[in-house]
């Protein structure tokens, strides 16, 4: 579904060339779910960004559904994106002009992959059911968060990559919207790649690595990394 095959990415900055990825392996299975943790500035949002082919590594290959981003051009890309991902940021990105309704069918019309009936229970299941007119500045942050995830998992996609989605909620809503997303995520078959502060967010995922030093590890008991074991 996902792999990260010897990935380096270096930024040019005024200090001078700032290395966040250095030789990444990762692979994600369908319907797997990881949670990517590690510290602020370790490189998080770089991984999903390459995850999500927003970005191209300098070296090392990332694969989509398994094709290699490097190898495409952007509006091959933007294809890709559309026909296989999800997104949802804490920064909710909703459309301020299109009701809740039409905001939740967005991706799914623009993937040709509408299904009224999962939209409906999308819209059931998130409690957004009675608000379909309302304009997400009429909404709260729970519900607006609410409605971001059911965007992105209404054309049911591959893969779902979530950047600390709860992270601009209150604890207790940022409890419930995380079980919800969790179970929707496995009604839709999706894999989910979520990068999260919290090892209590992290906890219910299948897998949990951090980022340290610009490599991905297991998280031990002791709170330190090791290497991946090899999966194949
Ligand atoms: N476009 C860029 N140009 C230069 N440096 C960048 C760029 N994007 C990110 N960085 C730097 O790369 C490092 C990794 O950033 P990244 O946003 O991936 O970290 P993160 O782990 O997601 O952090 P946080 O948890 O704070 O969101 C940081 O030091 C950041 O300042």
């Amino acid at each position: 579904m996902l792999e990260f095959r010897q990935v380096y990415k270096t930024y040019a900055t005024p200090q001078g060339p700032l290395a966040v990825l250095e030789g990444v392996d990762l692979e994600l299975r369908g319907g797997e779910s990881l949670a990517l943790m590690g510290e602020s500035g370790s490189g998080k949002s770089t991984l999903l960004h390459l995850a999500a082919g927003l970005d191209l590594p300098d070296s090392g290959e990332v694969l989509l559904a398994d094709r290699s981003i490097s190898a495409l051009d952007e509006p091959a890309r933007a294809r890709l994106r559309r026909d296989t991902l999800g997104l949802v940021f804490q920064q909710f990105h909703l459309v301020p002009s299109l009701n809740v309704l039409d905001n939740l069918r967005l991706q799914a019309r623009l993937a040709g992959r509408e299904t009224p009936e999962w939209s409906a229970h999308l819209m059931q299941r998130l409690g957004l059911a009675g608000l379909e007119r309302r304009y997400p500045e009429q909404l709260s942050g729970g519900q607006q968060q609410r409605l971001a995830i059911g965007r992105a998992l209404a054309p049911r996609p591959a893969l779902l990559l979530a950047d600390e989605p709860t992270g601009n909620l209150d604890e207790t809503t940022a409890g419930e919207v995380l079980a919800l997303l969790l179970e929707l995520v496995r009604e839709a078959g999706s894999a989910l790649l979520m990068v999260t502060h919290s090892a209590q967010v992290a906890a219910p995922l299948d897998r949990c690595l951090r980022l340290t030093h610009g490599r991905l590890g297991a998280l031990t008991e002791s709170g330190l990394t090791q290497p991946e074991p090899s999966r194949r």
